[in-house]
């Protein structure tokens, strides 16, 4: 598959003229050649990115869901020393510079409960009025 295809940095560099322009974001080589006329931010700061590691500037302007979805229609490879992780690509060895890794701002909660919370809420309570009734039966004044 062309998006495993693996690149070294300076492979990358080569392309970053307004023809050919390859980035990287978090470890994902994109060709955005044909993106540059219609990034919303304009292509300056796409061509002043190309050839280059640009997931800081891409992590910078808050770009939203619909942004970081398009990265995979421009991705062509992943850059050497990366490695596929969850669709997520993480840094495993030294290349150059380090890309931080993005991580989710939620935190899923486990709402599930034990198994026997219900049972107890119901057996509890019902031991509590059995023993109230044994209590009152046995010192019930004949
Ligand atoms: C393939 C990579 C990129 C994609 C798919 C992309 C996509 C988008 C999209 C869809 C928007 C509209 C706003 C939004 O939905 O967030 C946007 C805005 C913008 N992007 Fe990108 N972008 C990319 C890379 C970059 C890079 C590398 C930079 C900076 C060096 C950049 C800078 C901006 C700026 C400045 C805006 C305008 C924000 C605003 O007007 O508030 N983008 N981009």
């Amino acid at each position: 598959m062309a998006e495993h295809t693996v690149f070294t940095l300076p492979q990358v560099a080569q392309h970053k003229s307004k023809n050919d322009c390859w980035l990287v974001i978090h470890g994902r080589v994109l060709n955005v050649t044909k993106f540059l006329e219609e990034h919303p931010g304009g292509e300056d700061v796409l061509l002043e990115s190309a050839g280059k590691d640009a997931s800081k500037e891409f992590n910078d302007i808050g770009h939203s869901k619909t942004a970081k979805n398009l990265v995979f229609k421009y991705q062509v490879g992943v850059v050497q020393g990366y490695t596929s992780n969850n669709n997520e690509y993480v840094q495993v060895a030294a290349t150059e510079e380090p890309i931080k890794r993005e991580t989710s701002a939620f935190v899923i909660r486990d709402e599930r409960r034990p198994k026997y919370d219900g049972l107890l809420e119901f057996i509890v309570p019902l031991l509590a009025a059995a023993s109230y009734f044994c209590y009152r039966y046995l010192t019930r004044s004949s």
